[in-house]
């Protein structure tokens, strides 16, 4: 099971409606035919849906994932993610506790984004599956981001031993992915570089190869 997560963080896509400049429907299609491993629906932020809209798009993006074979997480709305039966949930500090979320979710996947050494111990006590680390590089995507803090975090969490399954995020792009795979990470995840960009499936591209590269040698 850990082997697999590893494979589908490789290249986790990130997304919501406000974030693309064309339909999200659209984006997601692209992006899967370049080569996103995992898709996370975020609708957050300025301008995103909610209600009745919010559901409706997220059923659809989550359709899009199945017939490809992408597994759909839901990010924040743990509620929505079990009524759609997603196959797993994002949460971060700010949100419910991860022991909580771990008891609604049952096996669906658990991501926990961390900061701390401290955070990182609750959430593996609490059964995070996988951490989320950011910012790496400065981004505008996330409105309330911190400070982009490098690969430092990520080296420190793996010297003190954690091999917990680990995605770096925030700014990164096709430039940079190799750097923060070399960082010891499983995998990227993106928004902007993809959801923004003129050809998402060119852009899933252009950071597949660079993270295929790293890990190859
Ligand atoms: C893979 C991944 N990593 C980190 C985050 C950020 O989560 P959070 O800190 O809860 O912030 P929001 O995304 O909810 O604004 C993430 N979503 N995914
Ligand atoms: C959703 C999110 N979380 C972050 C964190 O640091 O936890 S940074 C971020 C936004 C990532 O978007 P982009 O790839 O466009 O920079
Ligand atoms: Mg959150």
């Amino acid at each position: 099971m850990e082997d697999k997560l590893r494979e589908m963080l490789k290249l986790y896509f990130i997304m919501g409606s406000n974030n693309c400049r064309k339909d999200p429907e659209t984006v997601l299609k692209e992006a899967i035919k370049g080569g996103i491993t995992l898709f996370q629906f975020r609708e957050k932020g300025q301008g995103s849906l909610g209600g009745c809209e919010k559901k409706q798009l997220a059923v659809n993006l989550q359709r899009i994932c199945k017939e490809a074979g992408i597994p759909f997480i839901v990010n924040d709305d743990i509620e929505l993610a079990l009524e759609v039966d997603a196959d797993g949930v994002h949460i971060g500090q700010s949100d419910m506790s991860a022991g909580e979320a771990r008891c609604l979710v049952g096996s669906k996947i658990l991501g926990v984004s961390v900061h701390t050494l401290k955070e990182a111990e609750q959430a593996r006590e609490m059964g995070a599956d996988y951490f989320g680390v950011g910012p790496v590089f400065h981004t505008t995507t996330k409105e309330d981001a911190l400070p982009a803090s490098g690969v430092s975090f990520i080296r420190e969490l793996r010297k003190n031993g954690y091999s917990i399954p680990i995605v770096g995020i925030g700014g990164i792009t096709a430039e940079n992915a190799g750097d923060v795979m070399s960082s010891g990470v499983d995998g990227v995840s993106v928004i902007s570089f993809i959801s923004n960009a003129e050809s998402p499936k060119k852009a899933a591209m252009g950071l597949k190869e660079n993270i295929m590269h790293k890990q190859n040698g």
